[in-house]
């Protein structure tokens, strides 16, 4: 594992007689997807404007690689009708070059907004271009603040892999704030699982299945992520059917728990598995 870009030591948090944060640990490394989960009020923005300096924590110690270059998108952006401003004008608040905003939009799918006003761009687009202006920083680590707030249910998955493919071709690290586990499990390497402070983290999977995880969000909510990661003992063929084994049976199979979307073996998926994937995903909405 390479060395870390971020270390966040026993950081504590107090407002007033409130405790926020204590003695929270974490540590983001290059190339690393690491996702803060936990309920409304956990402590999640708290500490990451911590890990932005933004903050200075009660107690503990952050400890930034020398020159640190980490690219933000919030939680929001309030976008006052009265100041139009065209996307353009709006990148060019974050960086002077023409051609970075132009290569950073096109990153990120949203080209052709360049001259729209930004008040005039839907939710889903708005949260493209605040990525977009993240990158513009050159990025080593970005933060993402729930990076798919108002952005509808196809449109979350894809902006998802699209974290994805930038963290791939940037090589950075990503710190992302979500409440939809099942959907960013395929994309993050670790989960810390926040309510104040740190409930279990660990690889999706074994987080989905820790005690604490499970009192938090509850057993629904589990099996959502069934939909990700469940054990196989067939293929399937390019109808998507299953193919019996060398004995002519079929392999008991529960289809319900399959979507079909693994980090683990080759399987073919035929669209049919695909389009009860997405049934599926639309039905694991909600729990959070
Ligand atoms: N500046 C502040 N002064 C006092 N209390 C604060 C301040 N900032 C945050 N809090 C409190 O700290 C707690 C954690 O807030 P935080 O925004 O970090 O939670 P969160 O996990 O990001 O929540 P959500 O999922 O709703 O965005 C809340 O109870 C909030 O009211």
């Amino acid at each position: 594992m390479s060395e870390y870009l971020l270390q966040a030591k026993q950081i504590s948090m107090v407002y007033g007689q409130q405790t926020v944060l204590q003695a929270v640990d974490l540590t983001i490394r290059a190339g690393e997807i690491v996702t803060l989960i936990g309920p409304n009020g956990a402590g999640k923005t708290t500490l990451v404007k911590a890990v932005l300096g933004l903050i200075e924590p009660s107690l503990g110690q952050i400890i930034r690689q020398p020159g640190l270059r980490i690219g933000y998108m919030p939680q929001r952006l309030h976008v006052d009708p009265s100041l139009p401003i065209t996307v353009g004008r709006f990148l060019r608040l974050a960086h002077p070059s023409k051609a970075a905003i132009k290569e950073a939009l096109a990153e990120v799918g949203t080209s052709h907004l360049l001259n729209n006003p930004l008040q005039s761009i839907s939710g889903g687009e708005l949260q493209r271009v605040l990525l977009a202006r993240a990158l513009l920083r050159d990025p080593q680590l970005l933060v993402l603040d729930e990076p798919v707030q108002g952005v509808d249910i196809a449109g979350q998955t894809e902006l998802y892999q699209l974290i994805e493919t930038l963290r791939e071709r940037h090589q950075c690290g990503v710190l992302m704030v979500s409440h939809d586990l099942h959907l960013v499990m395929a994309q993050t390497d670790t989960v810390i699982c926040l309510n104040q402070h740190v409930c279990c983290h660990g690889h999706p999977e074994h987080v989905s299945t820790d005690p604490a995880y499970l009192a938090l969000f509850g057993e629904k909510y589990s099996q959502a992520l069934a939909v990700y990661h469940h054990d196989h003992d067939h293929e399937h063929d390019i109808h998507g059917d299953v193919i019996p084994d060398e004995s002519g049976n079929s392999p008991n199979h529960d289809h319900s728990q399959c979507g079909h979307n693994h980090h683990h073996g080759s399987h073919q998926h035929s669209n049919k598995h695909n389009e009860q994937k997405q049934d599926e995903q639309k039905g694991g909405q909600g729990h959070a």
